[in-house]
């Protein structure tokens, strides 16, 4: 089964997107129409995954500019300002979100009247969304250069459909590998505490036939050692000019037992998610999340009561860790500091 996680229906003037906070059991889409509906939906995380979290952020936008009652362009462009300043705030580590937020920008700052720019944002939205697809697409492309005929891989989150437009990063290289005839195996880490890889990845490649087994996250190094693996493959949420990866916490745990164990460590990372602003995964902010998410599974109590939480939703894993960084215009291998400024340029160059 195809699906698209996110879509926007102009005729109707809403953003379809998958409640992921639904799945596995329930498969509901979600009809927002205003720009709030939005913010609140990536805050709590029914879209999620930074790819996904850009896209939606932009449609925001679309919704917002197409709700204003706004009668100058100066006005309507309050009306985006203060809707941009919400969604810059709902999350703080993917950097998709501001990379997308910042395109609308760039786009509402050149509109000339209020037609042109209702109508600039929209095509600025569907530009990102349109991109994001054929972005997945190349990854996996380039990722089949280090998939061999047997592969078994690792992977952390969710990374899949349900976390992009389409395809998907990591989960798109498994899914690719699987339907062009590699022999693929997948170990899912379960990843707590919201259970990406269990609920989400595990739907995902059930879906399209993928063998797997979901494993608790600490589990990883214990299987890898006695089972064997041939690669990881994760995604990002913001790659630091020299490399250094946030993603989901739990990866760098995983990037560890692939250094320990020989296993090959590749992060797919489309380009939006590459910030060259920001030099070192020091710089990047690591969203902390509720605590209930950890004391409490489906609204059941599993802590002890009272007991203290500390609940970080990302970590950062060193460039050291990493084999290579995926992106659509090919694999940056070490030194990234050379080979991602490289991939920029490329991008940049339009090449
Ligand atoms: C292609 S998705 C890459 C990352 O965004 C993904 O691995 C991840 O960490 C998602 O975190 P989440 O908190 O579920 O939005």
């Amino acid at each position: 089964m195809a699906f698209r996680s996110i879509e926007w229906i102009e005729d109707k003037g809403v953003l379809r997107l998958i409640d992921q906070t639904r799945l596995p059991d329930t498969l509901v889409y979600l009809d927002l129409t205003d720009e709030h509906a939005i913010c609140d939906a990536i805050r709590d995380m029914k879209v999620r995954g930074a790819p996904a979290i850009g896209v939606a952020a932009a449609y925001a936008i679309v919704a917002a500019a197409k709700r204003s009652k706004a009668e100058s362009l100066k006005d309507l462009r309050e009306d985006l300002r203060a809707a941009d300043n919400s969604l810059r705030a709902s999350r703080p580590t993917a950097v998709n979100l501001f990379w997308a937020l910042d395109r609308m920008a760039r786009v509402i700052g050149a509109a000339t009247s209020m037609k042109s720019l209702r109508t600039s944002v929209l095509a600025e939205a569907r530009a990102i969304e349109a991109e994001d697809v054929a972005v997945n697409q190349a990854i996996s492309r380039y990722a089949m250069e280090v998939v061999p005929q047997r592969a078994t891989f690792f992977h952390h989150c969710n990374t899949g459909s349900l976390a992009t437009v389409d395809l998907g990063t990591a989960l798109g290289v498994i899914r690719t590998a699987h339907e062009s005839g590699h022999e693929v195996f997948a170990y899912l880490d379960e990843t707590r505490p919201r259970l990406q890889g269990a609920k989400l990845s595990a739907w995902e490649l059930m879906q399209y036939g993928v063998p797997h087994a979901v494993i608790v996250d600490g589990a990883a190094p214990h299987i890898m050692r006695t089972k064997g693996a041939d690669l990881c493959v994760v995604g990002c949420d913001r790659v630091a000019a020299n490399g250094d990866t946030a993603n989901k916490i739990g990866t760098y745990a995983l990037a560890l037992a692939a250094k320990d164990n020989g296993v090959p460590f590749y992060v797919c990372a489309p380009t939006s998610t590459i910030d060259m602003t920001t030099q070192t995964g020091e710089c990047i902010e690591i969203e902390t999340r509720d605590e209930g998410e950890i004391t409490h599974i489906n609204a059941v109590r599993v802590a002890a009561k009272g007991a203290g939480v500390y609940n970080p939703a990302f970590d950062v894993t060193p460039a050291r860790l990493i084999s290579g960084i995926i992106t659509e215009f090919g694999i940056a291998k070490p030194p990234f500091e050379d080979s991602l400024m490289r991939i920029m340029k490329d991008k940049h160059d339009g090449k």
